[in-house]
């Protein structure tokens, strides 16, 4: 790949417990490998966060493990060329965190400025069927707005048939309430994401910045 080419990835994730954060740390490792330039980027928790009772160990030692990730900014997006997003489910839902970072994309998203990207998101829950494929639909309804490229993980690779893994929409961990709780399936399908993010996003960054496409 050359540098003209290497593809821009940010992986913008918000994590309470620390599930989400292996899993992007893994993308952006595995994003890393293939030569992209990537940015590793944290959703900052809102002053209210919500800690469920007994996870307050997890919680604090997650906050230790990110204070050195900067925060994801509006120019993290409008740098990249290819966008993982990761978040816990919240009642079926991205994490509140996660929606207000998306609604403060409203100064460079309306103009367009995402358009052009190509994005994917990962997600972390408790329970088996606990809301991880309406998490990922929710938060693609908004990349839609951006009006960028979604690009899921599909059922496209042996990986993806592994026992912990099989959500086409995206990577989605099951803790079953075990902070921590990240099987290796799910590692191997959020790297396999994010060599595919690196792809595509290969191949749009090389028609827009060549001016072809
Ligand atoms: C307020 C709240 C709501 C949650 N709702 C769900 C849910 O709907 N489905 C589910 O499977 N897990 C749910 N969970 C559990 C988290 O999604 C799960 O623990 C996840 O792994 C957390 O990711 P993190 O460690 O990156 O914060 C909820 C947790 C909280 C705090």
């Amino acid at each position: 790949m050359t540098s003209m080419t290497a593809p821009r990835i940010t992986i913008a994730f918000y994590s309470s417990t620390g599930n989400v954060l292996r899993l992007a740390e893994a993308a952006a490792e595995a994003a890393a490998k293939t030569g992209a330039e990537v940015r590793l980027r944290r959703i900052p928790d809102l002053t209210a966060d919500t800690v469920v009772p007994g996870t307050e160990d997890a919680v604090a030692a997650r906050r230790e493990a990110v204070q050195d990730i900067p925060v994801a900014t509006n120019d993290d997006l409008v740098w990249a060329d290819g966008i993982l997003l990761g978040t816990p489910v919240r009642f079926g839902l991205p994490a509140a965190p996660v929606s207000v970072f998306v609604d403060a994309t409203a100064p460079v998203s309306i103009p367009g400025l995402l358009a052009d990207k190509v994005v994917s998101a990962f997600t972390s829950g408790s329970a088996p069927h606990g809301g991880q494929e309406t998490a990922l639909l929710s938060l693609y309804n908004a990349v839609c707005h951006w009006g960028s490229f979604v690009v899921a993980n599909g059922s496209t690779d042996p990986v993806l048939f592994r026992e912990e893994n099989g959500n086409p929409y995206g990577t989605s961990n099951v803790t079953r309430n075990r902070p921590g709780n990240v099987h290796e399936d799910n590692i191997a399908a959020v790297e396999f994401q994010a060599r595919k993010v690196v792809r595509a996003a290969a191949i749009v960054a090389r028609g827009v910045r060549t001016g072809t496409a």
